[in-house]
């Protein structure tokens, strides 16, 4: 398979070659050339497969001539080999058609795991092979963070730098970051907001003597191997509750719109996916572009579901190239224009294919507070002000005979004091984290400055050295 950029200035490359690259040089993000298709017969035969199998099956198309299906299936097995769930990614039923998939059995307790405990083995497979080291820098409001730093730590080719903007996760999800002591690991505190972090990293692969030095990649959704890896659990999920024979919609709590374009990469593969229902937290601009077709950036606000709290999305721009028929030229015009005014013009048309198949709702804080506690009085289902918001989306868009999945994204004891204020519970953290707050921390603030973050990368990537 190879891939090509949103932007349309980048040569096509190989997936081992995009893994490592992260970003397009031209800005771009990077897309399969074509799409590969499941037929109905091939679904069936996926059904009674155990987690591991049916992942490296769907993903196999994308990663055609870089790895080879035995080394897939086996790196699956050992990526999914240490959750505590043995279906990997369990469906609860919580209301009358409606169900939530739980990705969170993973080490950190979020659906990062899920594609995260992959890439880390893809990335050791190919440096490996090609004998290479790279750095990987990543932004994080809080998730993606954590689950980088679990999967890549102690690997000998990799140096991670994760910048997190400071204050602005839960204490938890903090600690889960700072605490990891391993050499090859680097927190960085950024004073701004998850987009300023994400724009930091943006511009420090622009920035190419600075990215050919350091040799950078990039594990956040921006690299298309952890779209790829997220598409299996969908499949999972739909093929659980009788499709190809059946149509199935998700509720999909969203930020960078990752999880939720994977969802649509699974319908584009073949998946009968009726509907696809976005949640947000008051940081509501995709919700404002599906419902109003309104894409203009606000400040971002502090809430009850941190990892949420984004403006710019970076895998919007992955879904808009394909509703503009693979037009790059307007796809790159749209983005700049985005980047230099905070207004996106989506021509009617485009809104209107993407508004015909994706709907999205937002909830405050309180909104969510009270959320929280209604679904647990009434199913005793504890959800956390993430899922939750997936949760709502889902109940307010469903169908009656298509059943509707919700995406918990997070466990509830990453956000205790948000579930303890609307529950009165207080999730405790599992064995594994039960020490959480005893650990030594390490971070550095920085400014939100390109060139004295780029020196602290550097640091943290000589420090490892020695
Ligand atoms: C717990 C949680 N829920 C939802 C999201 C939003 O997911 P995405 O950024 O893929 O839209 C995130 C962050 O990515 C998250 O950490
Ligand atoms: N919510 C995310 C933000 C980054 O998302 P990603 O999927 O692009 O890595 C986080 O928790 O860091």
């Amino acid at each position: 398979m190879k891939y090509v950029s949103t932007r349309g200035q980048a040569p096509a490359r190989s997936f081992s070659d995009i893994l490592l690259a992260g970003l397009a040089e031209d800005g771009g993000l990077f897309m399969p050339e074509t799409w590969p298709q499941f037929t109905a017969e091939d679904w069936r035969d996926m059904r009674s497969l155990p987690y591991a199998q049916l992942a490296a099956r769907v993903m196999a198309p994308f990663m055609a001539g870089s790895i080879d299906q035995k080394t897939l299936l086996r790196l699956c097995r050992d990526a999914y080999a240490n959750f505590d769930h043995a279906a990997i990614a369990p469906l609860v039923q919580i209301e009358d058609g409606l169900f939530v998939q739980e990705l969170f059995h993973g080490p950190t307790l979020a659906f990062k795991d899920m594609a995260m405990q992959l890439l880390g083995r893809l990335f050791d497979h190919v440096l490996t092979e090609r004998d290479e080291r790279v750095t990987i820098v990543g932004a994080t409001s809080g998730d993606t963070g954590s689950a980088a730093i679990e999967a890549c730590k102690g690997r000998e080719r990799l140096s991670v730098v994760i910048l997190h903007p400071e204050g602005r996760t839960s204490d938890v999800q903090r600690r889960q970051m700072t605490t990891v002591l391993d050499p090859n690991i680097s927190n960085l505190a950024v004073q701004g907001t998850f987009d300023d972090c994400q724009d930091l990293v943006k511009a420090m692969f622009a920035d190419m003597p600075f990215r050919n030095e350091m040799r950078l990649s990039a594990v956040n959704s921006i690299n298309w191997a952890r779209i790829a890896a997220q598409i299996p659990y969908y499949v999972y999920a739909a093929l659980s509750l009788g499709a190809p024979d059946r149509e199935i919609s998700f509720a999909v709590p969203t930020g960078n719109f990752g999880n939720v374009l994977a969802a649509w990469v699974a319908r584009r593969m073949g998946l009968p996916v009726r509907h696809l229902c976005v949640g947000s937290n008051r940081n509501d601009i995709l919700t404002r572009f599906l419902n109003t077709n309104d894409m203009t950036a606000r400040a971002v606000v502090p809430s009850l579901s941190p990892s949420m709290d984004i403006q710019v999305s970076s895998n919007f721009e992955r879904l808009l190239f394909e509703f503009l028929d693979r037009d790059s030229e307007s796809c790159a015009s749209l983005m700049t224009g985005f980047r230099q005014t905070g207004k996106m013009d989506v021509p009617e048309s485009v809104w209107s294919s993407i508004h015909g198949l994706f709907s999205g709702l937002a909830l405050d804080d309180e909104a969510t507070t009270t959320e929280i506690r209604n679904v647990h009085q009434k199913s005793q289902y504890l959800a956390d002000p993430h899922t939750i918001i997936g949760i709502a989306a889902g109940r307010k868009f469903r169908q009656p005979g298509i059943p509707m999945v919700a995406m918990a994204t997070a466990h509830p004891a990453k956000f205790p004091d948000a579930m303890r204020a609307a529950t009165g519970i207080f999730p405790a953290l599992p064995p594994s984290l039960a020490d959480l707050f005893d650990r030594e921390e390490r971070f550095r603030v920085v400014p939100n400055t390109l060139n004295l973050v780029e020196d602290a990368v550097r640091s943290g990537v000589l420090n490892n050295d020695r």
